[in-house]
């Protein structure tokens, strides 16, 4: 496939490595110093591109891609806000676009796990709270991944409205700790508290191999579908 990349930091070299170790072709990669690049290809040049950038990027880069009618896989976190739009772009263009806020499939079984517990956890009495540990360099607080398995808590459990970024715990929320430390590549922690224990569930990644592996298998798997999609729609886990 000839993938064009949007972001070529951190995720955007990752990918690459990935993306030719699978046998497919790097078309551009696109910074901000060269985005004027994406200008010079047409539709049939980018069989889909994969979006890692920056929260204030993210929504632009979609919207550009949506537009120019190239399948999108899109990983950048913290623009959410945007999402209703992107999605209304994405049915008037009879487009592809692909998001998840984390795209490791260990993430995403964490995902499932989380639900799980916080069913369990409905009505026992705990207060359930949250740490998201990152690199010093990450420009968002608390990240996609905390904000998604927030969001499957409050789904499951009913002394949950919702989330906070607070360093103390809140009664009716649950709460999350966001911690920057080093070159670390991301871990979540969720813990239950009673006067009594303690539970924990933690997911820690080693590298960031996991998610640009998920990012360059949604890129192999979205062309030729139209719609908004997610991992759901791609693991059968
Ligand atoms: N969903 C997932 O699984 C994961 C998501 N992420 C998210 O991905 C995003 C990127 O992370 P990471 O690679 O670590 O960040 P980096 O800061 O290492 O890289 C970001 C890159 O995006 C470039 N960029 C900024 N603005 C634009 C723009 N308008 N157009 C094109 N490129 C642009 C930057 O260019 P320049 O250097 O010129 O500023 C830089 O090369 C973050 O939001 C992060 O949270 C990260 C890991 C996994
Ligand atoms: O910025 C990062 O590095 C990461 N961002 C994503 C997020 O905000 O959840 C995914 C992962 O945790 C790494």
């Amino acid at each position: 496939m000839k993938i064009l990349l949007l972001g070529y930091g951190k995720m955007g070299k990752t990918i690459e490595k990935i993306a030719l170790e699978r046998g497919h072709s790097i078309v551009g990669k696109i910074d901000l110093q060269n985005r004027s690049e994406m200008d010079n290809l047409g539709k049939e040049d980018v069989d889909v591109a994969i979006e890692f950038s920056s929260p204030e990027s993210a929504y632009s880069n979609i919207t550009y891609c949506l537009k120019k009618g190239w399948p999108i896989v899109c990983g950048t976190t913290g623009w959410l806000e945007h999402r209703a739009e992107i999605e209304q772009l994405c049915a008037d263009q009879q487009g592809s676009f692909f998001y998840a806020s984390n795209y490791s499939i260990g993430v995403n079984l964490f995902f499932r796990l989380n639900r799980h517990l916080a069913k369990l956890m409905n009505g026992q009495g705990y207060q359930a709270s949250m740490t998201e540990i990152h690199h010093i360099h990450k420009l968002d607080a608390p990240s996609g991944t905390a904000i998604t398995l927030a969001e499957g808590v409050a789904a499951e459990n009913s002394a949950v409205q919702g989330w906070k970024l607070a360093p103390e715990d809140e009664g009716g929320f649950i709460t999350i700790k966001a911690e920057r430390e080093g070159e670390v590549p991301g871990t979540h922690i969720i813990r239950y508290e009673s006067d009594v224990d303690t539970i924990e569930i933690s997911h820690t990644a080693h590298n960031r191999a996991g998610f640009a592996l998920g990012a360059v298998v949604s890129a192999e798997w979205l062309p030729g579908r139209q719609g908004v999609f997610g991992m759901d729609d791609l693991l059968k886990i």
